[in-house]
């Protein structure tokens, strides 16, 4: 048996479908165009293009673009006072400042500046306290779009065990705070946890986000889990070219899984995905109009 292969590619298109249907009506019936800033730093090659397809994806839900390139030799204070300028910006309704950043800024420095109701990556610690009181709050996307994915094939997940394997402040912790309140048993393992392949032998929704090419096994997945590969690991590839796999041995796992996402074309597009949501919702919040269910 082979399992269903998630295809997140075709699930963020939808969604980025429904939340331009909704800025539209937005529009047309309050008046209301959100905007989302994009703040990228220096020239690191993937965040470019992580930034790239952000303001194209921004520009096609009919939202507002504003993008800021900073040179890598920007100091903190000048991205800070940058920062500042967006918070007061009443067109701004969503800033995201692109990670990683360079060494001579604090990216916790960064975040912490940005207004909580702006703070569309959900990074924020207002933010991030409110998700693990169980509170609204502008939820990190990657994670959202994990649930989101393992939800389609699966609606509820209560009850189930869950394994996430990374306990980064982006993914691993919040994606575990997601699945709590979902009411599954939630595992967070890392790099330090005893028999990994014993503890992922036991989920039924696995999600590794530990950023290690393949480092999931075949023999590690229980038979029927639903995996989620965050992982975006580039190796050398045939011909001197590099190609891109997860944290997930995929052509293992995909014999022994109910379902899996691949990589690339999984959980991915999905990040952008729910940015656009999150900025629509950050939006209406902003102008006290009641944000769409999607
Ligand atoms: N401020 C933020 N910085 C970073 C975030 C974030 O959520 N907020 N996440 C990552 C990078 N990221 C978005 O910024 C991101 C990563 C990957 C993808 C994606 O669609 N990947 C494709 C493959 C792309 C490729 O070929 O390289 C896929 O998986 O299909 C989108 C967004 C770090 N920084």
């Amino acid at each position: 048996m082979t399992a269903t292969i998630i295809d997140g590619k075709t699930i963020a298109a939808e969604l980025r479908g429904k939340v331009a249907f909704e800025v539209a009506q937005l529009k047309r019936e309050h008046g209301v165009t959100p905007g989302l800033a994009v703040v990228l730093v220096g020239q690191n090659a993937a965040s470019e293009v992580y930034v790239r397809s952000k303001s194209k994806a921004v520009v096609e839900a009919g939202m507002t673009p504003s993008d800021h390139k900073l040179p890598e030799t920007v100091s903190e204070a000048e991205l800070l006072a940058l920062i500042d300028k967006l918070n007061k910006n009443k067109a701004v309704s969503g800033i995201l400042v692109q990670l990683p950043l360079p060494p001579q800024i604090d990216p916790q420095k960064v975040i912490a500046a940005i207004d909580p109701a702006k703070d569309v990556d959900g990074f924020h610690p207002v933010n991030v306290g409110r998700l693990s009181l169980g509170l609204p709050a502008l939820v990190p996307c990657t994670p959202s779009g994990c649930i989101m994915l393992a939800k389609m094939v699966w609606p509820s997940l209560a009850g189930l065990d869950a394994l996430v394997i990374g306990r980064s402040n982006i993914v691993g912790k919040p994606v575990a705070q997601l699945l709590l309140a979902e009411n599954a048993t939630v595992t967070v393992a890392h790099s330090k946890t005893k028999d990994l392949p014993a503890l992922a032998r036991r989920a039924d929704l696995l999600i590794a986000a530990i950023g290690k090419a393949e480092l999931v096994r075949g023999d590690w997945v229980k038979p029927g889990a639903i995996v989620i590969d965050v992982g975006i690991n580039r190796v050398a590839g045939d011909g001197g070219k590099s190609r891109i796999v997860g944290d997930v041995a995929f052509d293992e796992a995909v014999k022994v899984a109910g379902a899996i996402t691949p990589v690339p074309g999984g959980v991915g597009p999905m990040t952008i995905a729910c940015l656009m949501l999150n900025t629509l919702r950050a939006a209406c919040a902003q102008n006290g109009v009641k944000a769409p269910r999607l």
